[in-house]
């Protein structure tokens, strides 16, 4: 099963730029998290940090026992390889083919003998449908088949905590819903804990447990998915709606007299209603289901009078139609 990742009270700041201040969050064991925000909040800063490759000013990310902002530098390093990490552009060798790309981190890191790391490769490629493309270089194919290259480069040590940065990032609608797809089939295969930063709307509706959301240097929440999808925030409502009357502008923050005329002329973020809340993705058939459910669900219902009306109403809902499939589908929603 994943690992949890507790951030407690974490700020970062470059030189007098404060980008985030005391964010704090966990990240369920095992669980799918999404982290949104505008470009430029931090996301790509706050999952540095939380493996370690960048020392926030304040706070500690506590993973399995080490604190990643502040241990000793040989255990943070030790502790990283229990994460895996696919970077935004896939950051694969330009010179070397699939197969040693996703080979590298093997061979850097482990003693492994070939046979054993062919055989730990060509298991990876095939969970992300890369199979026959082993020997392309990065040139020779689609941004689509790149990034699936850079996900199987980041689960071949085994991670119990998986990061993707913007997986989306510059892929189509149809390849992105496969993505989505991917990724709960990941989950459901590894049982590893993951936390996702996008921008995009169709992942974050239907890919994560949780969500949360960076604005303006602040965690402006972070919990069960319905809390946010339910959210009457204005940040937040106007982010999942992709509008421009709201307190996102152009250059992140729009400034306070934009936002007394928009809500003077009525163009604010009021009346405009979010997204319908669509159902969590399952994983696909022949896959295992997904073990974080169960954990998940007794854990939102231990929380559930604490939060606000419409999350818990959703809650309700969506447990309740869980539970009637599962009478009628095995496996849950038909
Ligand atoms: N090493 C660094 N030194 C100085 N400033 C940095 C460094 N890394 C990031 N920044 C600044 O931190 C801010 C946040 O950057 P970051 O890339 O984390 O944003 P983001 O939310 O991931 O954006 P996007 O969604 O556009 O990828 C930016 O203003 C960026 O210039």
């Amino acid at each position: 099963m994943g690992i949890e990742v507790v951030v407690e009270g974490l700020t970062k700041s470059f030189g007098r730029q404060t980008i985030w201040q005391d964010v704090s969050l966990t990240l369920p064991a095992g669980e799918v998290s999404v982290l949104l925000g505008p470009s430029g909040t931090g996301k790509t800063v706050f999952l540095k940090s939380l493996i370690g490759l960048l020392k926030p000013d304040r706070g500690r990310v506590i993973v399995d026992g080490v604190d990643m902002a502040n241990s000793p530098e040989r255990d943070i390093y030790e502790t990283r390889k229990l994460f895996g990490m696919m970077f935004q552009d896939g950051a694969l060798f330009g010179s070397m083919n699939l197969f040693d790309n996703v080979a590298f981190p093997l061979r850097e890191h482990t003693k492994k003998k070939e046979g054993e790391i062919r055989r730990i490769v060509m298991e990876r490629l095939d969970m992300v449908g890369l199979v026959g493309a082993e020997g392309k270089l990065p040139g020779e194919i689609s941004g689509g088949m790149r990034k699936r290259a850079g996900l199987a480069r980041a689960l071949v040590l085994d991670p119990q905590i998986i990061l993707c940065d913007e997986p989306d990032s510059g892929l189509d609608p149809v390849r992105t819903a496969y993505l989505s797809q991917d990724l709960i089939n990941l989950n459901a295969q590894l049982d590893a804990t993951m936390l996702i930063v996008t921008h995009n709307l169709d992942i974050a509706s239907t890919v994560p447990d949780n969500m949360g959301m960076l604005f303006r240097r602040n965690l402006v929440t972070f919990g069960p998915r319905e809390v946010l999808l339910t959210s009457d925030e204005p940040v937040v409502s106007q982010f999942l709606a992709a509008r421009r009357a709201g307190p996102i502008g152009m250059s992140e923050e729009k400034d306070e007299a934009t936002m007394e005329r928009e809500l003077r002329e009525g163009t604010g973020p009021e009346g405009f209603g979010t997204r319908p809340i669509v159902p969590q993705l399952e994983p696909s058939p022949g896959m295992p289901p997904r073990q974080a459910v169960r954990r998940r669900t007794l854990r939102v219902l231990r929380m559930l009078d604490q939060l606000p009306p419409a999350a818990r109403q959703e809650i309700e809902a969506s447990l309740l139609g869980a539970r009637t499939s599962a009478q009628g589908t095995p496996g849950g929603r038909p």
